[in-house]
This record gives C-alpha cells, sequence and structure tokens, in this order.
C-alpha cells in the first residue's frame, strides 16, 4: 500500500502478500479452529492439555536445549513429563492447570506456555537438560522460526502475571482454562491481553535512509525511527506525528512493509513501514529528549552496518563500528528492504 499523508489518496490499495506459502490450506484452517474451540471450551482445553506439549519459562526465561552441533532450539516438553517434574520436585500437579494456550503443532497437538518460577531453577534444568535464557539472547540463538512461539508464550504469561485484579474493583480475576481472558466475578467486565500498537518507519530521502539512536542502545547501534500510536491515531497520523516530533521532518509518502509481536519491554505490535521525505527538506532537526543521534546513511554505509555483527569489538581506541538490530527485529527488515529496493532504481 501507498498512502500520501494528507489526503486519503491511495495510490495502490491493493498489495498482494505472499502469507504463508504453500502451505495446506484445510489443516490450516482446521488447526485454527480447533484453537478457536479450546479458547471458549474450558473442559476440551483441560482435556488437550493433558496430551498437550508444553514450553517451561523460569521467572519468564524460556527453556532451550543445545543440540550436539551447538545449536539451541526450544525445549517442548509433554505435559505428562511435566507433571512428572512436578511431582518430583515435590510441586502439586495442580500448577500445569496455570499453562496458557499459545498454538498448535504440525501435528495437531495443543501448545502451552508454563512458567514455574516458584520451582528451583537448576533442579529443572537439570531434569530436563537444558536451560533457562534470557528472551533478549534467547532471539541470538533460535532460528528464526521459532521465534513467534518463544515470544509468544512469554507475552501471554507476563500478561497474567501482571493483570491478576479487576482495575474497577480490585478484586482477583479469574482466567479461563486457555488463559484467552479474564474475568471480573463480580462485574462481569472481561479483561483480554493487550498489546500496544507501534508505528516503526524507516524515511528515506530517495538516496539515503534516515537511522537513529536512542541513548539506551547498545554502543554504534541505529535503527529505524519507532513510536507508541497515540489513542484515536491511524497508523498514517502516528507515523507522520513521530517524524515529525522525533526528527522534525514532514513525510510525503508511506507504504507499508509487515508487522511483528516485539515482547520487549512489554508487548507491542510493530506497524513496520517505509516513508519518504522531499530532498529539499531533508534537513534533520533532532528531539534530544527522545534521541541521542539521527543521520542519513547513504546505501553503501547502510550495507556496510547490515554486514556487521551485533555488539561489534573494534580496536581499543577506535570507535565503535556502526551497526544494525539483528534479522529478529523488524527494523533490520525495512533497512534490508531499502537497500534491495536503492540497488533496483
Ligand atoms: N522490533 C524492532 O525492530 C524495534 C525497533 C525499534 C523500536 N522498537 C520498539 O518500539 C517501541 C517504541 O519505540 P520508542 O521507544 O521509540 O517509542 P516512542 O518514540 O513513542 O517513545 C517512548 C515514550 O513514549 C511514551 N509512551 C506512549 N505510549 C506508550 C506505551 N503504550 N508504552 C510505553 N511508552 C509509551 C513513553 O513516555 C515512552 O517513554 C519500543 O518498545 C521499542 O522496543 C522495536
Ligand atoms: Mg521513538
Amino acid at each position: 500500500m501507498v498512502m500520501h499523508c494528507c489526503s486519503s489518496m491511495v495510490r495502490s490499495p491493493f498489495r498482494s502478500l505472499q502469507l504463508f506459502g504453500s502451505r495446506d490450506c484445510s489443516s490450516y484452517v482446521s488447526r485454527m479452529r480447533y484453537l478457536m474451540r479450546l479458547k471458549e471450551d474450558d473442559e476440551a482445553c483441560r482435556t488437550a492439555l493433558q496430551s498437550g506439549n508444553v514450553l517451561l519459562y523460569h521467572k519468564l526465561e524460556p527453556l532451550l536445549t543445545q543440540t550436539q552441533k551447538g545449536m539451541y532450539h526450544l525445549h517442548m516438553l509433554q505435559a505428562t513429563d511435566v507433571k512428572g517434574i512436578l511431582g518430583k520436585l515435590g510441586k502439586d500437579e495442580q500448577l500445569l492447570n496455570t499453562s496458557v494456550l499459545i498454538g498448535c503443532s504440525d501435528n495437531d497437538a495443543a501448545q502451552f506456555s508454563l512458567d514455574v518460577g516458584s520451582l528451583e531453577k537448576a533442579a529443572v534444568e537439570e531434569m530436563c537438560g537444558g536451560v533457562f535464557v534470557d528472551l533478549r539472547k534467547a532471539f541470538f540463538l533460535l532460528k528464526e522460526k521459532d521465534t513467534p512461539l518463544v515470544t509468544k508464550g512469554q507475552a501471554l504469561l507476563r500478561w497474567h502475571q501482571t493483570h491478576a485484579y479487576c482495575s474497577a474493583t480490585g478484586e482477583p480475576t479469574q482466567r479461563n482454562q486457555a488463559g484467552s481472558q479474564r474475568v471480573s466475578p463480580t462485574n462481569g467486565a472481561t479483561y483480554y491481553p493487550q498489546m500496544a500498537p507501534v508505528v516503526i518507519v524507516l524515511v528515506s530521502d530517495g538516496k539515503r535512509c534516515l537511522l537513529a539512536r536512542q541513548s539506551t542502545f547498545p554502543e554504534g547501534m541505529y535503527s529505524a525511527l519507532a513510536g507508541f500510536c497515540d489513542m484515536g491515531e491511524t497508523i498514517e497520523e502516528t507515523l507522520r506525528r513521530e517524524v515529525a516530533e522525533e526528527v522534525g521532518l514532514e513525510v510525503e509518502s508511506l507504504q507499508y512493509s509487515s508487522s511483528q509481536h516485539w515482547p520487549f519491554p512489554q508487548s507491542s505490535f510493530m506497524v513496520a513501514c517505509h516513508a519518504t521525505v522531499s530532498s529539499d527538506n531533508a534537513e534533520v532537526n533532532l528531539n534530544g529528549v527522545e534521541l541521542e543521534d539521527a543521520r542519513w546513511f547513504t546505501l553503501e554505509e547502510t550495507e556496510d552496518a547490515l554486514k556487521k555483527k551485533a555488539f561489534p569489538q573494534g580496536a581499543k581506541g577506535e570507535p565503535t563500528a556502526i551497526w544494525v538490530p539483528p534479522r529478529y527485529a523488524i527494523a533490520n527488515k525495512l533497512i534490508r528492504e531499502w537497500a534491495i529496493q536503492q540497488k533496483k532504481s
């Protein structure tokens, strides 16, 4: 989609997206219908849990295992194995029922996540032959295909841990078996897991792209501009406002790229776009409260930054090389897309 910011003019309303390759449609539909039923039917969900797969977390750190080749992968356990571990560590099996539904495997097994933060970490690791890893670190170790599930598992567990009470009455809320909602017992208020919508945008002046850094970023890392949507805003309005606020530029057009669930620091729904500004009005006027720096990068400089590994170690006394967020971050995708497009033109 290419949209002009100042009007509702839409140049290309239908952008076809190749969504999921050549997946077998009917089994995809049946898996989604199955998950839908488990969210609505507590009894069916409890039954599915007994034969399901469980991804363990310890205080929100997922359990990973290392293969002989040094690769890491998610360590899914059978629910029966989890019960065995709970029993051996003197914990009530009922803890398994605090699992939340996160998906359905290609073999039609329901998948759950469970936080065993009340158990001794080292003891669980030893029994499972795995290791609990901070989620940011896990992203560097896991294959890209595993990151959405591990992110979703953590996000849902965190939401339950931080939304145990009704915000109107202060009473404890009760969750359904799938963990897809919580209900306040007296006023019936229903709470659903929340994500904060965020626009992330790679701005270009036709020849260069704009990358910026916050003072809290790791040394040398530059990224695309990002900002939370204000209540009532459209994606286009947020994008236009954030670019104006952060770098003092007026966006002329924008194009949707893709989206991503981002777990840090809380769940955000990242909507990634490309945008252009006029090369005649491309002077950056930095908002120093939010950003430490923002600079225009040529294609060559951008490609150099894309080639750098995360956290590069330079020679002593040398300034740290400029690098961009790693592949699992949608900022990286935007930057790669821009570089490919730029080479073509
Ligand atoms: N996945 C990626 O590639 C990628 C890249 C860049 C940024 N991000 C994420 O985008 C998010 C937003 O970026 P930003 O920090 O530049 O946003 P921002 O420019 O909107 O500035 C953050 C400030 O916005 C305010 N704010 C308004 N609504 C908020 C909400 N719902 N939650 C938290 N703060 C809110 C707070 O005062 C906060 O300090 C961050 O969480 C960041 O982790 C992800
Ligand atoms: Mg920002």
